[in-house]
């Protein structure tokens, strides 16, 4: 008996261990993974062996890059092979400055680079989050400004722009108009989401499942991964130094402190702690670089040794 050939493929719905499949031709295939451990995401690139369905992925390829969520268990990686992070705030809700930073760090941590979204910009509070958003953007991340509600059509323009050739991501606390985005970016999206749903084969309970949605009229290849419910990130897998380079303005500064290993906490001679004092780095941003340094090392210190 002959093999069919092996086809190479984009995960764009994982759901359990059933995933889609998107091949570059024709509607994506349901497929599963070779063996018990679930070690497949969105956004991965296979290897498919078609001819039997499900279809069965044979090779998972090597990623670029993945991001982790946190449950009150565990981090689970979500989604891997991303080209851009969008992280969208609104004046309202009251912005949780603490989910975009956390966000910036899973994003830089990886080398994805990434934007902030500052939806809901007609709103009066868009001025003091502007002022907020400010030692973000002095580290280097770019603010875009849109209103999904009340200008859909242009914030999708500008948002497809930014994912022309890449696959981007949403990331954002609930109410800050993700999903509106998502809709005014995804033309037909309840149609796909049912579809995607249809051939998951699991009902309503795929509202949870991370989807990609490739983008029309833009380069091949261009995506929006949706991972609806995600709550928190998962950084516990960073080291130290990981921590430090994902800190744009902290990572200017590495080998300028007198200790090779500093950490940046108490060692004299710090050159970040020296530019906190100066006022030349965001205190904001130095206290949560301390927050999640100190998580990482309680972290090592309950991991069971190997
Ligand atoms: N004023 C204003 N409201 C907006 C805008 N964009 C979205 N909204 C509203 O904000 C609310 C939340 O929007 P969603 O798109 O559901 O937000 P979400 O981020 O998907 O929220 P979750 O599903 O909870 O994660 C809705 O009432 C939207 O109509 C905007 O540009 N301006
Ligand atoms: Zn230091």
């Amino acid at each position: 008996m002959t093999e069919t050939p092996l086809r190479p493929a984009r995960i764009v719905a994982a759901f359990g261990r059933s995933y889609l499949a998107d091949t570059g031709e024709g509607p994506p295939r349901p497929c599963v993974a070779r063996g018990k451990r679930s070690e497949v995401v969105c956004g991965d690139q296979v290897l498919l062996r078609l001819g039997q369905d499900p279809a069965v992925i044979e090779t998972l390829l090597p990623r670029r890059n993945a991001l982790w969520r946190q449950d009150a268990w565990r981090s689970k990686m979500f989604a891997a092979n991303l080209d851009l992070v969008l992280v969208v705030t609104a004046a309202e809700p009251t912005p949780n400055l603490e989910l975009v930073g956390r966000a910036l760090i899973a994003a830089q941590s990886e080398d994805i680079p990434s934007a902030l979204v500052l939806n809901k910009r007609e709103l009066p509070g868009t001025a003091r989050l502007r002022e907020m958003l400010q030692p973000l953007q002095s580290a280097g991340y770019p603010i875009i400004e849109v209103s999904a509600r009340q200008a859909p059509d242009e914030a999708a323009a500008i948002l497809r722009q930014k994912l022309d050739g890449r696959i981007g991501m949403l990331i954002g606390a609930s109410g800050v108009g993700k999903s509106t985005l998502v809709n005014a970016l995804v033309p037909g999206l309840r149609i796909q989401t049912q579809a995607i749903s249809a051939a998951l084969n699991a009902g309503r309970h795929t509202t949870t499942a991370t989807r990609l949605y490739m983008l029309e009229g833009l380069a091949p290849g261009s995506g929006l991964l949706d991972s609806p419910g995600f709550q928190a990130f998962g950084l516990n897998q960073l080291s130290v130094s990981q921590l430090q380079h994902a800190f744009p303005e902290i990572a200017r500064l590495n080998g300028t402190c007198r200790f090779n290993n500093c950490t940046h906490r108490q060692e004299p001679g710090c050159a970040v702690r020296t530019a906190v004092e100066a006022g030349e780095l965001a205190t904001s941003r130095y206290a949560l670089y301390l927050r999640v340094l100190q998580e990482l090392l309680n972290e090592a210190e309950t991991r069971p040794t190997a």
